[in-house]
């Protein structure tokens, strides 16, 4: 049975992606129409909306989103986000409903000094990613970069950390998740705020 999307309920999302990225873009993390951003609509069949590609991320309106299926291709709308592929399979595989892909200069430079992943120790901000402040090694993976989004699929999965719901792509930038946008959203600024705090002190 294929579910229905109407679209007040793509709109709905569009919004809210709207909104959510513009926060990304004031922080600079999505210059120069870098990063997209997905909200799962629903689970079975699996459809997403995401940001459509090439868009300034500060500037989205509600209409600029798309409904892409399992493997990100497009079901209604104009061109999703050339990443839409990973997104479906990033929710497919945690279970998350929303996807944060980000374009920071931290990612990217902790990428390439710790390319074996980034491990954090002993710092209050972990809890924002579930884990303990104290004693535990948390490790946020890096994979490699590639233009294929089954190979970077593939990748992330290999290296996936369920302990850590983000992943440095290198060269490239920083994907994280969590269970709606606000979550994925509180996500990505705790894994971004320990990868600056990282990078200011190697
Ligand atoms: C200068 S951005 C290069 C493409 C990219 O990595 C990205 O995140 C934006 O792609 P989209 O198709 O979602 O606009
Ligand atoms: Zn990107």
């Amino acid at each position: 049975m294929t579910a229905e999307i109407s679209a007040l309920d793509l709109e709905e999302a569009g919004a809210v992606l709207a909104a959510e990225s513009a926060r990304f873009a004031s922080f600079g993390w999505m210059r120069g129409t870098s990063g997209n951003l997905s909200v799962v609509l629903t689970r079975d069949p699996l459809r997403l909306a995401v940001t459509a590609s090439g868009h300034d991320k500060g500037e989205l309106t509600p209409a600029d989103v798309v409904l892409v299926d399992g493997q990100g291709a497009a079901v209604q709308g104009g061109k999703p986000s050339a990443e839409a592929e990973l997104h479906a399979r990033v929710a497919a595989l945690t279970g998350a409903g929303a996807v944060v892909h980000v374009h920071t200069v931290a990612s990217v430079a902790m990428g390439r000094r710790e390319p074996g992943g980034i491990v954090f120790k002993d710092l209050e901000m972990l809890k924002g990613v579930g884990q303990p402040a104290h004693d535990v090694e948390v490790t946020l993976p890096v994979i490699a970069n590639s233009q294929d989004m089954k190979v970077l699929g593939d990748r992330l999965e290999a290296a996936r950390d369920p302990r850590m719901p983000a992943v440095v792509v290198a060269g490239h930038g920083l994907y994280v998740w969590g269970a709606d946008p606000r979550q994925a959203r509180h996500h990505t600024e705790v894994v971004e705020w320990l990868l600056e705090l990282e990078l200011s002190q190697r």
